[in-house]
C-alpha cells in the first residue's frame, strides 16, 4: 500500500515541474475541478488493487478470515477505501516539496512505509500490558490521526482483525474466548478497542482536512491571501522609492499615461499594468521587477526584450498567477491579477518559457484537450485543431507522443496551446527557441495573423529579427526596470543617432592596419560616434561619407564597407553596459 500511495504524487510533481498544471489553470480549468477529478480517477485506480487484495490475492490466499467472511469483506474495502482517501490527499499535498517525479516517489515511499511501521510498532509497545504506557487508546489517536500509514496500515487492520476474529468466534462461543486476550465486541465499528470506529473517523476526516489545505494552497483565497502578505512586507521591501534619474522620457510618458487619474482610455485595454513590482524574498531580497507601468492595446504586439535575468520572465509569471505580486498590480479586461485571477486566466494564454507538456499525449491530443478546456464547442474542436496543426507545420507530428518531439516541435505546440480559443491577452516566452527558420516564419506570420485579429500579444525574445518582424513596440529591460520603449523605429532614431558603418580592413595579420582605420573614422567623425567591435556609428549621415570613404579605401586598405541605418541589435547592446557582470559561476 506504501508503494502504491507513493505512485499518486507521481503526475502531480510532473505536472507541476513542467508547468502544465499552470498553463492549464491559465487555460480555465479550476482548482477544485483538477483536484478534484485527480482524486477520483485515483481513488478509481486505488479501487482496483483494493479489490484484488479482498478478493483474490493477499487475504484470500492467506485465508485471513477476519477480512474475508462473514460479510467483512465489505467492512475491509471500507476500511481501505478510506485509507486511499486519506493517504491520496496526503501525496497531493507533499507533491509540493519536491521538484522530481523519481525523487517524490522514492522518498514518499520511504516516509509511508516508514510512518506506517512506526505508529503501528508505537501503538502495540503502548498496549504492553505493564509496559507503562497505558492507557493506549488516546495517544495511540493522536499519533495515527495526522497519519493515514499508521492508520490504516498499522492499526486499523490490527484492530480490525481482532475485531473480525471476534465475530469470527461469535458462532463458536464467547466463552471459548475467555482463553485468549482477544475481548469480544459486537460492534465492527465500536470507537472502543478493538473497534475501528476512531480510525475510520480520523482517517475520513484526514482525507477532508488534507484536500481542504490543498485546495486553499492552490485556490484564489489563498492567492489573495499572500498578495496581501506581500503588500504587508512591501513597505519594508527593496521596491525602490524613488527612481534613478535620469529616466527615458517615453517610458515616463508610459507610466503617466497609465497612471492618469481619468483612465476612460484605458478600460477598453486588454491588458494595463500599474508600478508592478517583485521582490523574492531570500537571503539577501532580490528586486527582479522594478515598477514597471504598461498599457497594451488591442491588435498590438508588445515585445520585452532585456539581458538574462533581467525580469521578463518573472513579469509573465506576475501576469499568469503563477508568483505573486509584490507591489503594484495589473488588469486584463478589467480584472485585477491581485484579486480576481480566475477571471484574468480565462482571458489569457500563456507560452511559458519552458515547454509545459505532458510526455505522455500526442500533439492532437494535447490541443484537444486544451481546446476542451478552453470551452471551444465540441463541435468545432476538429477543425480548430486542425488549423493549428497545419499552421504550425506540426500535421507529420499530430500522432505521436509529445515525448518523441524534438525541441522546436515542442515550443510549435506550445504556442499552438497559447494560441487556442481566441484569448484576448496572449504571452509568448520566447516562443521560437530551437525553431528551425522555416517554423520561424509560419510562427511570426500564425502570431501576425492573431495580433491583426485584434489580440493583444506580449511576447519576450533574444532575436531582435523576430521582434523587428513582429512588435508594433517594444521596452528593453534591464534589472526589472525599463529603460526604452517605443516602437523598433522609434528606439533605432532615438538612440542609434543615424547610420552605422561597417567595414572590412584587409590587415594580413597585422593589427597596426586595422588601429590606423579605427584612428581615420576616430579623426574624420569626431564626437559623432563610437566604435563597438569594429562597427562604426556615424552620428550624422553625410553625403560625403561615401566619397571620404573611397578615397580611404585604397590607403587604409578596406576590402569593403556599408553605411546602412542602425539595428534593433546595436541599439539593444547600447544598454549593455548597464546591466551588472553575470556572477563568476566558479571553474
Ligand atoms: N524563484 C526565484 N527565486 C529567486 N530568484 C529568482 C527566481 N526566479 C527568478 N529569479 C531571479 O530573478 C531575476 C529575474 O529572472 P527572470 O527569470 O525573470 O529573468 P529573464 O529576464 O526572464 O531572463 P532570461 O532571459 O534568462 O529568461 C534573476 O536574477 C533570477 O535569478
Amino acid at each position: 500500500m506504501a508503494f502504491l500511495a507513493s505512485t499518486f504524487s507521481i503526475l502531480a510533481v510532473s505536472e507541476r515541474a513542467v508547468q502544465a498544471k499552470h498553463v492549464q489553470f491559465v487555460s480555465g480549468v479550476r482548482v477544485a475541478t483538477f483536484w478534484l477529478s485527480a482524486l477520483l480517477w485515483d481513488l478509481l485506480s486505488f479501487l482496483v488493487p483494493s479489490l484484488l487484495l479482498l478478493v483474490r490475492a493477499v487475504f484470500k490466499a492467506f485465508d485471513v478470515h477476519a477480512f474475508t467472511r462473514d460479510g467483512h469483506m465489505a467492512d475491509a474495502l471500507l476500511l481501505l477505501m478510506l485509507y486511499g482517501w486519506a493517504i491520496i490527499p496526503l501525496m497531493y499535498l507533499m507533491n509540493f516539496l519536491f521538484s522530481g517525479a523519481a525523487t517524490a516517489y522514492t522518498r514518499l515511499t520511504i516516509f509511508n512505509i516508514l510512518s506506517g511501521i512506526a505508529t503501528f510498532l508505537m501503538v502495540t509497545i503502548m498496549r504492553i500490558p505493564g509496559g507503562g504506557l497505558q492507557p493506549t487508546p488516546t495517544r495511540a489517536r493522536s499519533h495515527s490521526a495526522l497519519n493515514p500509514g499508521g492508520t490504516d496500515a498499522g492499526t486499523g487492520p490490527r484492530d480490525g482483525t481482532q475485531s473480525g476474529r471476534a465475530h469470527a468466534g461469535r458462532g463458536r462461543g464467547a466463552h471459548s474466548l475467555a482463553h485468549t486476550d482477544i475481548r469480544y465486541q459486537q460492534n465492527f465499528y465500536a470507537w472502543s478497542t478493538p473497534g475501528v470506529g476512531r480510525f475510520v473517523t480520523s482517517m475520513a476526516a484526514s482525507g477532508f482536512a488534507y484536500l481542504s489545505l490543498l485546495l486553499l494552497i492552490e485556490t484564489d483565497t489563498l492567492w489573495r491571501l499572500k498578495t496581501c502578505i506581500c503588500a504587508f512586507r512591501r513597505k519594508r521591501a527593496l521596491v525602490s522609492g524613488s527612481r534613478p534619474p535620469p529616466e527615458d522620457q517615453d517610458v515616463v510618458d508610459e507610466r503617466s499615461r497609465v497612471l492618469a487619474p481619468s483612465t476612460d482610455s484605458l478600460l477598453d485595454t486588454p491588458l494595463v499594468i500599474k508600478e508592478l513590482s517583485k521582490v523574492y524574498e531570500q537571503q539577501t531580497p532580490l528586486l527582479a521587477v522594478d515598477k514597471i507601468s504598461l498599457a497594451v492595446q488591442k491588435g498590438e504586439c508588445f515585445g520585452l526584450l532585456g539581458f538574462n535575468g533581467a525580469g521578463k520572465t518573472t513579469t509573465f509569471k506576475m501576469l499568469t498567477g503563477e508568483e505573486t505580486i509584490t507591489s503594484g498590480d495589473a488588469f486584463v479586461g478589467g480584472y485585477s491579477i491581485s484579486s480576481e485571477i480566475g477571471k484574468v486566466r480565462q482571458r489569457i494564454g500563456y507560452c511559458p518559457q519552458f515547454d509545459a507538456l505532458l510526455d505522455h499525449m500526442t500533439g492532437r491530443e494535447t490541443l484537444v484537450m486544451y481546446a476542451r478546456l478552453r470551452g471551444i464547442p465540441e463541435r468545432h474542436i476538429g477543425a480548430c485543431v486542425e488549423n493549428t496543426l497545419r499552421g504550425l507545420l506540426l500535421e507529420p507530428h499530430a500522432n505521436k507522443l509529445v515525448r518523441t518531439y524534438s525541441g522546436g516541435n515542442k515550443r510549435k505546440l506550445s504556442t499552438g496551446i497559447a494560441l487556442l480559443g481566441e484569448p484576448s491577452v496572449i504571452f509568448l516566452d520566447e516562443p521560437s527557441t530551437g525553431m528551425d527558420p522555416v517554423a520561424r516564419r509560419l510562427l511570426w506570420d500564425t502570431v501576425a495573423r492573431a495580433r491583426e485579429s485584434g489580440k493583444a500579444i506580449i511576447i519576450t525574445s533574444h532575436s531582435m529579427e523576430e521582434c523587428e518582424a513582429l512588435c508594433t513596440r517594444l521596452a528593453i529591460m534591464v534589472q526589472g526596470q525599463f529603460k526604452c520603449l517605443g516602437s523598433p523605429q522609434h528606439l533605432k532614431s532615438k538612440f542609434g543617432s543615424g547610420y552605422s558603418l561597417r567595414a572590412k580592413v584587409r590587415s594580413d595579420g597585422q593589427q597596426e592596419a586595422l588601429e590606423e582605420f579605427k584612428v581615420f573614422v576616430n579623426l574624420t567623425f569626431p564626437g559623432e560616434g563610437h566604435c563597438t567591435e569594429g562597427v562604426y556609428q556615424p552620428g550624422r549621415p553625410r553625403p560625403w561619407v561615401f566619397g571620404v570613404l573611397e578615397k580611404a579605401k585604397e590607403k587604409y586598405a578596406v576590402d569593403d564597407y556599408s553605411v546602412s541605418q542602425i539595428s534593433l541589435e546595436q541599439v539593444f547592446l547600447s544598454f549593455a553596459h548597464l546591466q551588472p557582470p553575470a556572477e563568476d559561476e566558479g571553474p
